[in-house]
């Protein structure tokens, strides 16, 4: 492991010589020489290239690869479960259950589709989470990465559709001259295009042969094909807000209708500055208020800010923690490495190198997922690796939505199995085989952190992050080191130190204060790619870092949402 220079450590012996073609200005020739310290392989060697495949028709497998696959999961579950305590508080908490049979589930599809999709039990936050939603009430759940929460709101939503379909008010879609309006009854929200994309491919494996209908909405797609999908039906909308706001400008959605409404990674999408949408979207047009709908708000994280708005949202609602809120899963190895900024290159192609030769990580078998600062050095690091002979692609907020889809595409299949990313990947994205984290940048915010390396150690696999810490990431030694204390960790004694010399900064979950500036990462991956839509009271803040236009549409300022709607094209 490697220190900072003023660190002196025995482990800082044996380093690895700076190779003679790199040029080091006079000034830098005294930082310390790199060690590569590759940790014994804690994931399973996965087999590759992999199957991307989600559907289930085209799912189809023998009774021998299915009981393989349970035999698989259960050993995950058990993994995951007994797990951490779920700490349940609010009134009249529906008991947990604990097996997905004790669910009473309104069809024996919904049964089927648990089966098929593998799930033996249920993990923790599903236990305690799928009652509270099958009885109606409303929730705020807090579990950590990768403990199926989308399942958890996912499955009571199908359930209650299905139990209360025939009884719907507004039934399927209206009609406005010849474009209809769809009347959707259950809306969930997501911060990024392809996390909304994801929760779509899961809820219709889910709702498979149910007869429930899941459309999904999202900015940078062709809104044509969305509108032709709306029309032709949908009781759940997966969306995130850019585009529902514009599809309810245009008339084509309806909140009127909405008995179900969550809000995945809801803190996120108050960071991003979409507080203002979001309210507009629940509070003001037209959706039936708390109390006459059923509020989910899921996440891994929940800083202060969302108190608020889960007291606006929510009604009598019941609050569910699976472990400690806002802390990483331990089945994550947790690695901080001291690395210079103008060392990190070397360090990154040395660590790569080492993991391949080490063949704990073999090329085109296990996925490493890189995680930068910006767009620029997401493409730029990119170029660097695959010139080194690492096959990599990137992905980031200025890339057309195709290229996003394509990177990820790539990756998720083991072609390129190395992913240089920027926030945009940080969130919710559910990729198997991801063994390898490395914060090549460290986010500001130890959220980030948690939700970029839970992006491994997911469904009770275990999983690695190293972290690439440098002088300037000294305010998060702090919450980073207790972070790793609580998921026990080894934490450096020099992260300690560094940790103690910045007592300044001691929030450690909630990074921005309150509605504080984003960080800029935020507007590059996800302020502005589904509408250029920008908060002007956090405009100034994304300023410096090369803005969109602000163009929001009047409307946007009014909470009272009832004057002439008018379509803007914007997406
Ligand atoms: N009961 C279960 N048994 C086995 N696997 C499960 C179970 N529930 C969910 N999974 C799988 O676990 C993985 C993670 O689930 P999911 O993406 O819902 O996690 P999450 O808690 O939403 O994570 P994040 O906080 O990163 O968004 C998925 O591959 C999912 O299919």
């Amino acid at each position: 492991m490697s220190s900072p220079p003023w660190f002196s450590h025995s482990s800082s012996a044996g380093s690895t010589r700076r190779p003679r073609s790199t040029y080091l200005p006079p000034h830098l020739r005294t930082q310390p020489k790199i060690t590569v310290t590759i940790p014994p392989p804690p994931y399973p060697k996965p087999a590759g290239p992999f199957d991307i495949s989600e559907k289930f028709d085209e799912l189809e497998v023998t009774e021998e690869e299915e009981e393989e696959a349970l035999e698989e999961n259960i050993i995950k579950t058990k993994k995951v479960g007994p797990g951490p305590e779920v700490e349940a508080s609010g009134v009249d908490i529906p008991p947990a259950v604990t097996s997905f049979d004790e669910m009473g589930f309104a069809t024996k599809a919904l049964g089927d589709n648990v089966r098929r999709c593998k799930y033996v039990n249920p993990t923790p936050i599903q236990k305690y989470a799928i009652p509270v939603g099958m009885a109606g009430r409303d929730l705020m759940a807090c579990a950590q990465t990768g403990s199926g929460k989308t399942a958890a709101f996912c499955f009571p939503i199908i359930n209650s559709i299905l139990l209360h379909k025939n009884n719907n008010t507004i039934t399927g879609i209206g009609s406005r001259g010849s474009s209809a309006t769809a009347f959707p009854m259950a809306l969930i929200l997501a911060p990024t295009r392809e996390l909304a994309s994801q929760i779509h491919e899961e809820a219709k494996k889910f709702s498979y042969q149910t007869g429930v209908k899941v459309v999904v909405a999202y900015g940078g797609a062709p809104i044509v094909l969305q509108l032709q999908n709306l029309e032709k039906g949908v009781d759940i909308l997966v969306a995130t807000p850019g585009r529902l706001v514009d599809l309810i400008e245009r008339r084509r959605v309806s909140l009127r209708n909405v008995k179900y409404l969550a809000l995945d990674e809801a803190d996120r999408m108050l960071d991003m500055g979409f507080e203002r949408q979001i309210r507009m979207i629940v509070q003001q047009m037209h959706m039936p208020p708390p109390g006459s709908r059923q509020t989910m708000l899921f996440s891994a994280t929940f800083p202060d800010q969302i108190q608020r708005l889960a007291s606006d949202f929510l009604s009598n609602f019941i609050f569910l923690a699976a472990g400690k809120v806002g802390s990483s899963t331990d089945l994550i190895v947790q690695k901080v490495e001291f690395v210079a900024d103008m060392d990190k290159r070397d360090y990154l192609v040395n660590l790569l190198r080492s993991q391949r030769t080490n063949n704990t990580t073999p090329q085109n078998n296990a996925l490493t997922l890189v995680f930068v600062e910006t767009k620029r050095g997401a493409d730029s690091l990119e170029r660097w690796l695959c010139s080194k002979g690492f096959p990599s692609t990137a992905i980031h907020g200025d890339k057309i939505q195709m290229e996003r889809e394509r990177a990820l595409k790539l990756f998720r299949s083991g072609r390129t199995p190395i992913l240089v990313a920027t926030d945009v990947a940080a969130r919710g994205l559910d990729i198997p085989h991801v063994a390898h984290v490395i914060n090549y940048d460290l986010p500001r915010a130890v959220d980030d952190y948690v939700h970029r390396i839970g992006r491994t150690g997911r469904a009770g696999k275990s999983g690695l992050a190293t972290a690439f810490f440098s002088d300037k990431n000294a305010p998060l030694a702090k919450p980073l080191a207790q972070l790793m204390h609580q998921a026990n960790q080894e934490v450096p004694l020099w992260l300690d130190q560094y940790a103690n010399n910045n007592n300044s900064n001691t929030s450690s979950q909630s990074h921005y204060g309150k509605y504080a500036a984003p960080d800029y990462s935020y507007n590059d991956n996800y302020a502005l790619p589904d509408s250029s839509y920008v908060d002007p009271t956090y405009a100034s803040s994304y300023a410096p870092y090369d803005v969109a236009p602000y163009d929001a549409p009047a409307a946007y300022y009014g909470y009272n949402y009832d004057g002439p709607i008018t379509a803007t094209g914007w997406d």
